[in-house]
């Protein structure tokens, strides 16, 4: 059987406990062998000011998964065009790795938007979703799609928004990003 890979793209700005709650809960209840984090420089959808740079959220993203051996950085899309269309990086890593099974892992948010992105009827199509369920997330048609699979594990109201509003307001962030995480934030001074 091939090896199967869940491709979690993100902004990762910066990477967070939900994330590595998603990812894990994935490996262990999908079938998953892998849960590949794809850094966004740029999502075509988010205009943000206080966006780090790409090698430093790269970086933070090492340092989460570090002790996990299922769970790979991968920084594909820096040498690709901006923004960041996911639809284009899969395709890239279909013809680079032809024995892999790849999914896309999504949290619930993005299944609204879902049908905007680009060629989004190929990536449904070809790759499928699994998806992690977000307090507020917008209902959306695909919910019952054959090829949206909806893990069930429990939701977390957290976001990297929070996460960088108390960084700036000199609030601890300690629990919701892991050690190493926190020492680049506060070593490269991000989000003051
Ligand atoms: N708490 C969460 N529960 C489920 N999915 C999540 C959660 N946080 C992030 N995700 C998912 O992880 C992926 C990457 O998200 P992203 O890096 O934008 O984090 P975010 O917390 O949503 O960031 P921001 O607050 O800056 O928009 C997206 O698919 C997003 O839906
Ligand atoms: O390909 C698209 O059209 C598209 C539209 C919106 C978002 N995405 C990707 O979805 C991923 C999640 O985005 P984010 O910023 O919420 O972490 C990120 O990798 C984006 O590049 C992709």
């Amino acid at each position: 059987m091939s090896r199967r890979v869940g491709l979690f793209f993100g902004s990762f700005n910066p990477i967070h406990v939900g994330h590595l709650i998603v990812a894990n809960t994935i490996i262990e209840f999908e079938a998953i062998d892998e849960v590949w984090f794809v850094v966004s420089p740029q999502n075509p959808f988010k205009k943000q000011s206080a966006l780090a740079h790409e090698f430093d959220r790269i970086d933070m993203v090492e340092a989460a998964i570090a002790d996990h051996f299922k769970m790979k950085a991968s920084d594909v899309e820096f040498q690709m065009p901006k923004p960041s269309y996911t639809a284009d990086t899969l395709a890239y890593l279909i013809d680079k790795h032809p024995e892999i099974d790849f999914k896309l892992i999504i949290g619930e948010d993005n299944l609204s938007h879902f049908p905007k992105w680009k060629n989004h009827e190929f990536i449904l199509n070809q790759f499928g979703l699994i998806v992690y369920p977000r307090p507020n997330a917008k209902p959306s048609e695909l919910t019952k799609h054959e090829n949206v699979k909806f893990v069930k594990a429990p939701m977390m109201d957290i976001s990297a928004t929070f996460i960088r509003d108390n960084i700036k307001n000199e609030r601890s962030v300690k629990y919701l990003l892991t050690d190493g995480v926190i020492e680049i934030v506060n070593a490269k001074n991000l989000y003051r």
